[in-house]
């Protein structure tokens, strides 16, 4: 593994949230996409996950979130977990409020309302999935990860296929929702400024396994100017293989 500071590790006493070791996941006789990855990310801790296209990104986060099953290797994950995905994938057929509700069995229309404000949608929640925007269809499928009130929020490219002011916008929300609520969040992302934007520990994946991690102790706001941001960028860009 590549630690790119002395600083590298994300120091904390506290049993992580999620811990990953030894996963691996074959496809076909090719060379594993996951190969005995590990991955531990603390409680409370805001972690995003890079690397190129096709480095095995989404199979980690399938397997996270339970929708592959491990065959190889150990997870420990919250039972109070959530993902939101680069499309809504809400119900056209249900109202927003309806959808919000599928989140959680047992939720009420007043639960759904409650996360619906919370994430600025309190005005939509009676409308049909197919008369909302883009980011506020993003903002519907936050709230019903929200709703379940989860340890852990996986968050697979949420922002990719909005427009770049949405995008700004949306990830305001996601830094203040995390701030308020302190869940272990994973974020996929290829953009590398919204990992420095959000996160606390930027990890690349390559071949298969975390290459390089980068700590992200800077103070909240973050702006894109700061000296230290600009540092950081170059750094993770250069872990990417873009040199600048
Ligand atoms: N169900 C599957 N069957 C066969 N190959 C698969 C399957 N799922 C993923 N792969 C392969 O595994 C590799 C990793 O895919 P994955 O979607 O995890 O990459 P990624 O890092 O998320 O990529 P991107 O950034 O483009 O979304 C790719 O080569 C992909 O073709």
């Amino acid at each position: 593994m590549n630690y790119i500071s002395p600083l590298a590790t994300v120091a904390t006493d506290l049993q992580p949230a999620v811990s990953v070791r030894g996963l691996s996941r074959h496809f076909g006789n090719g060379s594993p996409v996951l190969d005995k990855l590990n991955l531990d990310i603390a409680q409370g801790e805001f972690v995003a996950l890079l690397g190129r296209s096709g480095s095995g990104k989404s199979t980690l986060l399938r397997a996270l979130s339970g929708l592959d099953p491990v065959r190889e290797g150990q997870i420990s994950c919250p039972q109070e977990s959530a993902v939101v995905f680069q499309e809504s994938r809400l119900l056209p057929w249900k109202k927003v409020w309806q959808n919000v509700m599928l989140g959680k069995t047992g939720a009420t229309r007043s639960d759904a309302r409650k996360v619906l404000e919370e994430v600025g949608l309190g005005h939509r929640t009676d409308a049909w999935p197919l008369t909302l925007s883009g980011g506020e269809a993003q903002r519907a499928a936050l709230a019903r990860a929200l709703i379940r009130e989860p340890k852990f929020l996986m968050l697979d490219e949420p922002f990719a296929a909005l427009d770049a002011l949405t995008r700004l916008n949306m990830q305001d929300l996601v830094s203040s929702l995390w701030q308020r609520h302190k869940s272990a969040v994973l974020l996929v992302t290829h953009d590398v400024d919204e990992a420095l934007l959000l996160a606390d520990r930027a990890v690349v994946l390559e071949e298969g396994r975390i290459r390089a991690e980068l700590p992200i102790s800077l103070p909240h706001p973050r702006r894109h100017y700061d000296p230290a941001f600009v540092q950081l960028r170059s750094t993770l860009l250069k872990h990417l293989g873009v040199d600048e």
